[in-house]
């Protein structure tokens, strides 16, 4: 049975800058174990929504808590709860990373004897060995962010947030980070933001997506295609005349039409693009009817997925057109 109590819990948190309010009335909570994409454009309020996650900063009002720990009132056991990787982690430059995870492993209470194994395990976890005695300014940035990483789970903390793990490093480093971060899977629960998108569809179970301040989207990224997009798309590569295709198209599904239609290349077929509002998979039953004629052909049929890039940017898009809309009503 999953634990009662979510690992994390915001309710109506708001936070207020000198007059600007950078986080309006957000709520969400996340199990335990799972793995939480926070999404949103630059200056959404991610970052401000992490640090008072993790207890560094207050909340202007709302209640926050993690792993049933209240973060108003017990900042310091809450910190003990997350192993916390902010963006642009600052780390000492002249340390060795062993020497580093040391200090650390012991500001955060681990005791001489477990925390030698543990270093251990840390640096195999984070493909670190090789580099244990090097000074951390002359490691290059994607050994920097796994240090960071390897620093954040050290205590295995129950709960881990991470601020643009991947930024600025390179697909290779980037495939090493999120198989690092899939392998936690289960055993933390995660809540990392990022704007690289396939790495998020890729790792995170769920995806909250926030704007302006406010939540705007969350759920699966199954879910948030059918939410926000709404639709069901076909491409195929077809020859034959396209004025006797929405007959028969719409013998397949009524709301099933032509969106865009490619010019014929040298063997006549052109690619197409077809819209339903409706979800149910029609692939099998458009092959068979378009097979049917015999004045079709029919090279390719596929159906099309969405990106989380193209559901990101319908949300916050949809957002700030509702915003305009309260502002000129206003
Ligand atoms: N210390 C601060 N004082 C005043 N305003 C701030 C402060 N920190 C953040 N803000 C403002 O709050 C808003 C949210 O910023 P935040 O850094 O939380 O966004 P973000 O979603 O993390 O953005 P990014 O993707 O660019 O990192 C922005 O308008 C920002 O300018």
């Amino acid at each position: 049975m999953s634990d009662p109590v979510p690992a994390i819990e915001v309710r109506h948190l708001v936070k207020s800058y000198a007059g600007a309010t950078a986080v309006n009335d957000i709520s969400f909570s996340v199990a335990r174990g799972e793995i939480l994409g926070f999404l949103g454009p630059n200056g959404a309020g991610k970052s401000t929504t992490m640090r008072i996650l993790t207890g560094y900063l207050p909340a202007t009002s709302g209640h926050v808590s993690i792993c049933g720990i209240p973060a108003a009132t017990q900042p310091d056991m809450v910190k003990r709860q997350i192993g916390y990787m902010p963006e642009n982690n600052p780390l000492p430059e002249d340390m060795r990373v062993s020497e580093y995870l040391y200090f650390r492993g012991r500001l955060k209470e681990l005791t001489r004897r477990k925390l030698s194994p543990r270093i251990d395990e840390v640096l195999e976890l984070c493909d670190l060995k090789r580099v244990r005695h090097k000074i951390i300014g002359k490691l290059s940035k994607g050994f920097r962010q796994r240090v960071g990483i390897a620093e954040a789970i050290l205590a295995e903390p129950p709960v881990i947030i991470m601020d643009e793990p991947t930024i600025g490093l390179d697909p290779h480093q980037i495939l090493i980070v999120r198989d690092l971060i899939a392998s936690l899977r289960g055993r933390m629960t995660v809540l990392i933001s990022s704007h690289i998108l396939p790495e998020i569809e890729m790792t995170c179970d769920r995806v909250l997506i926030i704007n302006q301040g406010r939540v705007v989207a969350q759920g699966t990224p199954a879910e948030l295609r059918r939410e926000i997009l709404g639709r069901s798309t076909y491409e195929l590569e077809f020859a034959g005349d396209v004025a006797a295709l929405p007959a028969v198209l719409t013998a397949v599904d009524p709301e099933l039409h032509v969106v865009t239609t490619g010019e014929p290349d040298a063997d006549g077929f052109r690619a197409l693009r077809l819209t339903t509002s409706h979800d149910t998979e029609l692939g099998e039953a458009l092959l068979h009817a378009l097979s049917a004629r015999a004045d079709f052909r029919l090279r390719s049929l596929s159906r099309a997925h969405p990106t989380l890039e193209d559901v990101f940017l319908a949300a916050t898009r949809r957002s700030w057109d509702v915003r305009s809309e309260d502002l000129r009503k206003n």
